[in-house]
């Protein structure tokens, strides 16, 4: 037996799946027992490596989940949300770490996750990279500092394949300005504006989404005022940023109990008790 804890991919083919899987396959800190494609996918049965177009990786990809998560001390799904909501209860029941990358989730998902962690350490983030958390924060402190006279849009832009609007990310963003203002978003969130808007709602967190390309993933915070203009941006560039914090991320949670966790957990950038919560 090894301490270097089992890693199980979901989605293995996927754009970040493949991230993933040479993040674990790469790193001596914990070991890919196994990816998992659906039933019927091309690459099962298939060595992933090979599957991937490199050297073998000795992990053979599968569609049995339960027999995949038996062994394995952490899961990392970047899927899409009913699969994610059936791995977090089949993760919990093996009480193996699940990392969340997901996007997407509806409420029902949510509970989904939610019951699984009563069980099971979770780790869920719309976003694993440290600048987009230190964003979050950061967004958090100046709506705090800011009053409504600054108006709060928030613009993401991504890939022609990506199939959620707003982003995990921007939606992070909208909690943390409107957790900033002491305001649930969904009382002040705007999006999908067109026509005869009328004038902008004071008090709004608008949301715009652009999608084309190859983009990876690009944030801009904007709060507008008279005369002056605050922007905090972050652009991603390469998505093995995701999968090195996804990978971060199991190993953190290792020796957590059950309970939900998020990438501010992870990342230390938690508020001090008495200051403002994170509303990611
Ligand atoms: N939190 C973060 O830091 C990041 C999050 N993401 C999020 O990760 C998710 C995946 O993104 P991306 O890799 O670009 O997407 P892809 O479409 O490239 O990959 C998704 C993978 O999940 C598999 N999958 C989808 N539905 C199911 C299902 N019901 N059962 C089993 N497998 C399924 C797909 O298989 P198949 O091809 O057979 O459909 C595919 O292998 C998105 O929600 C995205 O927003 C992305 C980047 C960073
Ligand atoms: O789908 C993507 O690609 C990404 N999704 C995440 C999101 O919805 O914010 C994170 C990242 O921006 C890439």
């Amino acid at each position: 037996m090894t301490d270097i804890p089992g890693i199980v991919v979901t989605g293995g083919s996927g754009r970040m799946g493949r991230m993933l899987i040479r993040a674990v396959a790469d790193s001596q800190a914990a070991r890919l027992t196994a990816v998992l494609e659906r039933p019927g996918h091309d690459w099962i049965g298939r060595d992933v490596g090979e599957a991937m177009g490199g050297a073998p990786l000795g992990v053979t990809v599968t569609d049995d989940a339960v027999e995949a998560f038996a062994t394995a001390q952490g899961v990392l799904d970047f899927t899409a949300p009913d699969a994610t909501a059936e791995y977090a209860g089949l993760a919990a029941q093996a009480r193996a770490v699940h990392v969340i990358g997901t996007t997407g989730l509806g409420e029902g998902h949510l509970r989904a996750i939610a019951a699984a962690a009563r069980h099971a350490t979770i780790v869920r983030a719309g976003n694993m990279s440290l600048g987009v958390n230190l964003l979050v924060t950061l967004t958090r402190q100046v709506a705090a500092a800011l009053g409504e006279e600054f108006d709060i849009e928030i613009v993401e832009a991504h890939h022609r394949h990506k199939v959620d609007a707003p982003s995990g990310t921007a939606l992070m963003l909208g909690h943390a300005a409107a957790d900033g203002r002491g305001v649930p978003l969904d009382t002040c969130s705007e999006r999908g504006r067109d026509g005869d808007t009328g004038p902008r709602r004071p008090g709004a967190i608008g949301f715009s989404a652009i999608r084309g390309g190859d983009i990876v993933g690009e944030h801009d915070v904007i709060f507008a005022g008279q005369g002056e203009r605050i922007v905090l941006r972050h652009v991603a560039t390469d998505r093995a940023l995701f999968a090195r914090g996804a990978l971060r991320a199991v190993l953190w949670g290792q020796d957590k109990g059950p309970g939900e966790f998020d990438m501010i957990d992870v990342l230390g950038l938690r508020a001090p008790v008495g200051a403002p919560r994170t509303g990611a």
